[in-house]
């Protein structure tokens, strides 16, 4: 499926000069989601994948069915001060700012082999954070799954050697 096509890029959001990747015009389109998610389940598979983590908020809504279509666990990675429990956090910068991540410090097993789940592979400054909680909790991260990779900003060289997939790239 070409799934750019669901995409709606708009110009000077949210700030000027940012061309704002709007996955909600895909995410209302149910066969387009479904089929989103089920080509990343198959690359969840294939890195034998046994929790998927998702940055929140738009990781949520990756990460979530995928968990379900895969019958395997979901961890919501948080924005600072939204979880209940005992947590580890870390500062990070993005396309458009700053802000700080959060997890559960017992949201990982030791050993856990982790897929990563996000809407949109930007700087990296998101997935490096979050590979460095999970790494931090003792997981193993085996992979990171976008519908969007902006390939301009390089946000792979945050992600080392760890498997990356993106559906649409620009
Ligand atoms: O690669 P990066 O430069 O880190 O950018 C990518 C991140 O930016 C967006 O989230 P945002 O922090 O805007 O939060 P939201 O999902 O709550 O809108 C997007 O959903 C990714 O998580
Ligand atoms: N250009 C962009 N569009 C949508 N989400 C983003 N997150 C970071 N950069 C973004």
């Amino acid at each position: 499926m070409d799934f750019k096509q669901y995409i709606r890029v708009i110009p000077d959001f949210p700030q000027p000069g940012i061309r704002f990747k709007d996955i909600t015009t895909l995410l209302k389109d149910g066969p387009a989601y479904r089929a989103a998610i089920e080509e990343l389940a198959v690359f969840a598979r294939e890195v034998q994948a046994d929790i998927i983590a998702g940055p929140e908020a738009r990781g949520f809504v990756v990460g979530a069915p995928l968990s379900y279509e895969m019958s395997i666990g979901f961890v919501p990675i948080r924005k600072s001060g939204k979880l209940p429990y005992e947590t580890i956090k870390a500062d990070y910068d993005l396309e458009y700012g700053k802000d700080a991540l959060a997890v559960h410090v017992d949201a990982i097993q030791p050993g856990q082999r982790v897929l990563i789940a996000d809407d949109l592979l930007a700087t990296g400054g998101t997935i490096e954070t979050t590979i460095n909680l999970i790494e931090q909790l003792g997981g193993k991260v085996v992979g990171a799954a976008f519908f969007i990779e902006l390939s301009y900003l390089d946000g792979r060289q945050k992600i080392g050697d760890i498997p990356v997939k993106s559906l649409v790239q620009y």
